[in-house]
């Protein structure tokens, strides 16, 4: 695996994304800064981390989609290559259309930090082959605007072509009205792209891999991309 941790100004995550990376995978992610023109060669993974990029303003994500590295990124995107963005790299994909879709404030006009249930809905990604479908893991969220909105017709073309990959549900894995934190609609907390090889996600996974740390439910999804990437 030759994976590339973007990082702008505010991103607060990529440590912990490289220390997965690397616990799952034995390489060490590249860190590139959101000014560089290009990806180091050979990138398989690009990985978008949470943070407060560029202090959130505007809307969470609207000016790093607009960053110089951001071409390079579409570049990959468009030879199929893998993204994944957590959190504020979520935010960014959809502001960079690599997604569609908006993550809007939570409902509740509160940042909400705490573990969240999560429903696997699909395992025929590079990014969950090592999850069973159906699958209820437990990992942290930590955002103010991760509320995912977008109309009808993509909401249903989301649902319809089975792109909706993790749902907020509560430990026994029913997806109720009290266990979607933030009021996304269909309580979605991650999607992937049409061909599945970008996939963004509010809940951090990166935080739940280490057992020397605690609980390890996230662990499955940067052990799906190494496999994909056939070096685990
Ligand atoms: N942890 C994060 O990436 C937070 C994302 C963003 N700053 C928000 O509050 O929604």
């Amino acid at each position: 695996m030759k994976a590339a941790v973007i990082v702008f100004p505010g991103s607060n995550r990529e440590r912990d994304i490289a220390y997965a990376l690397e616990l799952t995978s034995g390489q060490k992610p590249a860190l590139v800064w959101h000014g560089d023109r290009d990806l180091p060669a050979g990138t398989d993974l690009v990985v978008l981390p949470g943070g407060f990029s560029y202090g959130d303003y505007l809307r969470c994500g609207a000016i790093a989609a607009r960053a110089t590295v951001m071409d390079a990124v579409r570049a990959h995107a468009a030879r199929g290559g893998l993204v994944l963005g957590v959190c504020n790299g979520f935010q960014i994909l959809c502001e960079a259309g690599l997604l569609p879709g908006v993550l809007m404030r939570n409902a509740q006009l509160k940042f909400i930090a705490r573990n969240v249930h999560l429903k696997v809905e699909r395992s025929d990604t590079p990014f969950t082959r090592r999850y069973n479908a159906g699958a209820v893991i437990e990992v942290p969220v930590a955002h103010g605007e991760g509320n995912f909105i977008a109309d009808a017709e993509t909401v249903a073309k989301l649902e319809g072509e089975g792109r909706v990959v993790f749902r907020y549900c509560d430990a026994a894995g029913q997806v109720t009205a009290g266990a979607n934190i933030n009021g996304a609609t269909n309580a979605i907390a991650g999607i992937v792209s049409e061909n599945r090889r970008v996939l963004g996600m509010m809940p951090h996974p990166e935080n739940h891999v280490d057992p020397a740390i605690g609980p390890t439910d996230g662990r499955g999804l940067f052990e799906s991309l190494a496999e994909a990437l056939q070096t685990a």
